[in-house]
């Protein structure tokens, strides 16, 4: 589905990825993992158009990607960065109407009801502003925006990050529950037993390269590679 060959980015004079190559595969989810300052989110900011592509190919079931992070969310591909990015000083209705308005349709798989049925703590705080919700109703939030782009394609930079264990706990359970509904996603996480028990399929990156690449099976098991690569 999204082929990352021989890509090269990075900020200014630094360059942070040097050549790195991954695959994510329709239906499936992908886990990208690796230490602190490896690349993960400079990987996930490149595909979305955030950070040029210097060097490489990005491509989207054999096409190239768009050129800005528009065109790639038209593309439907969905990114719900670290940051979370809502609109602080709108309500959660008004921050889930506006990608409604400006990604659905009629006849778009998520509506407003369905992704409140998926979150029903946001319906509880429809009338909220974005600041006065918890980190983990500002994930729910974050994450109920990007599915009303009707994505193919869901990325997620660190979503457990700063939220309580019951939280981190329902995150899971609702992005399994898309993963059995055949959402594709890429998930960067530091929480190696959340990332691992979602993902079908995981990438180690180390200084901007992809140093390890198989299932999310064979990484529980691998305690040298989890040791080497992830300091677990
Ligand atoms: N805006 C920026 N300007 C310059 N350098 C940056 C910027 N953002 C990140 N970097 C550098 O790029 C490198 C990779 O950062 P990146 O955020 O991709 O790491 P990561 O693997 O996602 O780790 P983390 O879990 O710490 O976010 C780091 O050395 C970091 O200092």
């Amino acid at each position: 589905m999204l082929d990352l060959t021989s890509v090269a980015s990075g900020y200014g004079e630094t360059q942070v990825l040097h050549g790195l190559s991954l695959r994510a595969e329709q239906g499936r989810v992908l886990a990208v993992l690796g230490r602190n300052g490896a690349g993960k989110s400079t990987t996930l900011k490149t595909i979305m158009g955030l950070l040029p592509t210097r060097d490489g190919t990005i491509t989207l079931d054999g096409q190239p990607m768009g050129k800005t992070p528009y065109d790639i969310a038209r593309m439907g591909i969905a990114y719900v960065p670290e940051t979370r990015d809502i609109f602080p000083s709108l309500s959660v209705r008004e921050n889930l109407e506006i990608t409604a308005r400006r990604f659905g349709d009629k006849d778009s798989p998520w509506t407003m009801a369905r992704v409140l049925d998926l979150f029903p703590r946001l319906g509880e705080r429809m009338d909220n502003g974005g600041t006065q919700l918890s980190g983990g109703e500002q994930q729910m939030l974050a994450i109920a925006r990007a599915l009303l782009m009707n994505p193919r394609l869901l990325i997620l930079d660190e979503p457990t990050e700063g939220l309580a264990p019951i939280i981190v706990k329902l995150i899971h359970d609702k992005l399994m529950d898309l993963k059995r509904e055949g959402l594709s996603m890429i998930l960067v996480e530091q929480n190696f037993g959340f990332a691992t028990s979602l993902a079908d399929d995981v990438v180690v990156v180390s200084k901007g390269q992809v140093v390890w690449t198989g299932s999310a099976d064979a990484i529980r098991a691998d305690e040298d590679a989890q040791h080497k690569w992830l300091g677990v």
